[in-house]
């Protein structure tokens, strides 16, 4: 699998001190607060899971399964609940916790949605941002890392289900891509 990428663009050393840094961000931003931390399923799952042990407040954890993006590296345009929440977000402070942003069309819907059924706050945590890809004007509070206009894969973020279990995020070889 290792073979199959082209260059690394965030190292495994690099994400570890990034989830550290927001962890502690966190913890001050929601101390005495008792948090609902959404993950968007499936691609923010070693993100959420890595950021929350370096935090020191009482948080609640749920996780939305959505999807657009099918096998390719295009967004379909529409966005899947595939699995919904089992909390209610009226009232609650949230945190949704994602991979990246890149069109913003998923984030987009979230937001619209958690505001709908009366969220007190939203605060999108995301581990990369792809300003290039944007299409929905929907910004993040927190950014871990800025990702140049490549499809890019590892620590959750898949090509065609694949890669999600590379320790770091890096691009794959363009013969892969059209494979
Ligand atoms: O800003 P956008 O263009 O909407 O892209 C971002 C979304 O795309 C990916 O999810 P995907 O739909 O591929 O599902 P997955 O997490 O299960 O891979 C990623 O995990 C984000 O949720
Ligand atoms: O660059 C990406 N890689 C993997 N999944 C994604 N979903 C949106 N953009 C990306």
């Amino acid at each position: 699998m290792h073979g199959e990428i082209d260059h690394i663009l965030i190292t495994e050393e690099q994400i570890k001190l990034k989830c550290q840094e927001i962890g502690k961000q966190l913890s001050e931003e929601y101390d005495g607060k008792f948090p609902l931390a959404i993950g968007v399923l499936k691609g923010a799952m070693p993100f959420l899971s890595d950021v929350i042990r370096h935090t020191d407040i009482h948080l609640e954890m749920d996780f939305m399964d959505v999807s657009s993006y099918g096998d390719g590296t295009r967004s379909t345009g529409e966005v899947k609940i595939v699995k919904d929440l089992n909390t209610k977000v009226e009232g609650r402070d949230l945190i949704i916790v994602e991979d990246i942003i890149d069109s913003g069309l998923t984030l987009s819907y979230l937001v619209d949605l958690f505001k709908y059924r009366k969220a007190r706050s939203i605060k999108i945590v995301t581990l990369l941002d792809k300003p290039s890809g944007r299409s929905a004007a929907i910004q993040a509070d927190i950014i871990g890392f800025e990702v140049p206009d490549e499809f890019v894969v590892g620590y959750g973020l898949d090509y065609a289900e694949r890669y999600r279990n590379l320790p770091y995020i890096g691009v794959l070889k363009p013969e892969i891509y059209s494979e």
